[in-house]
């Protein structure tokens, strides 16, 4: 069985540091790691990759060739890629025996709940070569200071989740800015969580400006609390004990921990329903560590 991760997020959020900072930590407790970059708008690469999407096509090339801008060329080289599906298939096929894959995709969000061929090459690919793959979706941690921008931050998570029917873990990244751009108004937990929206609603309301949109903002966290399927990881990529604790919970959404056993069911589900952290070093500690007390 193979197994990775894409990895996916708006741009900026840290998908390529993200990438080059997960293969060195996964290389040092003992895995072999390919890095597959298959943004055509990532001209340097911090890591060394194993397939590169510029080896098909060049952004470049795209925008020259048919007079396209950088997000028309994105979609344009995401077509192609489906279209040429082969050639990806036939570059990790040698990797399939013990590699794990890091996939760097493109940081067009709307190619995640939106558009079609990236949900159907990583199907295809799944499908056909029996791939176990969690979708890590970064989204920058300092959307948390403004209530407006941490809204739009769920529904993205949301949608990207439905679209593409993965496993998949939401990482507010670059944890160590998170107050960098102002104050939280309530603990880290709430917004890792995603427990009761009503209290952001009623933050909100004490912005004129958001007054108008009063009812709107309330519909729309009616439905993500409806789905019930948002919550967040925290990720300071500098750290080792954060990834650490990201890494164990890939390891279980994608069953990579599940592996090596050889067990009865009753051992699977034991490992299954176990949490794996206490809740303090999941939240509270983080808090601790990067937030001010006041
Ligand atoms: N402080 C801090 N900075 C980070 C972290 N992760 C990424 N960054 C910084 O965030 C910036 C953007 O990171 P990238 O990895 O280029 O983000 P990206 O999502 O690949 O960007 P696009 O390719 O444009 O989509 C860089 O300056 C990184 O050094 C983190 O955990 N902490």
């Amino acid at each position: 069985m193979v197994f990775g991760q894409v990895v996916i997020g708006p741009p900026g959020s840290g998908k390529t540091t993200y990438c080059n900072g997960m293969s060195q930590f996964l290389k040092l407790i003992g895995r072999k790691v390919a890095v597959i970059n298959l943004d055509p708008a990532n001209d340097a690469l911090p890591y060394e990759c194993a397939v590169n999407i510029e080896d098909l096509i060049k952004l470049s090339d795209v925008m020259a060739e048919h007079s396209l801008g950088p997000n028309g060329g994105l979609v344009y080289c995401m077509d192609f890629l489906e279209k040429n599906i082969d050639w990806l298939e036939s570059k990790l096929k040698p990797l399939l025996e013990d590699h794990y894959l890091l996939f760097d995709f493109p940081g067009q969000v709307e190619l995640f709940f939106l558009h079609s061929n990236a949900k159907n090459m990583i199907t295809r690919l799944v499908k056909k070569l029996d791939l176990r793959l969690t979708a890590v979706h970064l989204v920058d941690a300092h959307l948390c200071c403004d209530p407006g921008k941490y809204v739009s931050a769920l529904l993205l998570s949301l949608s990207t989740m439905l679209h593409l029917e993965l496993p998949h873990i939401n990482v507010l990244s670059k944890i160590d800015l998170i107050e960098k751009y102002g104050k939280l108004a309530f603990n880290l937990e709430f917004y890792t969580d995603v427990q009761d929206l009503s209290y952001l609603q009623r933050h909100l309301d004490q912005d004129p400006r958001s007054t108008k949109y009063r009812k709107l903002t309330k519909e729309l966290c009616d439905v993500i609390e409806d789905f019930g399927l948002v919550n967040f990881a925290t990720l300071d990529i500098q750290d080792k004990e954060s990834v650490g604790n990201l890494v164990k919970l890939i390891d279980k959404s994608n069953g990579y921990i599940f592996a090596s056993i050889q067990g009865s069911v009753v051992d699977f589900s034991k490992i299954a329903a176990a949490p794996l952290n206490w809740d303090y070093y999941r939240t509270a500690a983080v808090q601790e560590k990067y937030m001010k007390d006041d």
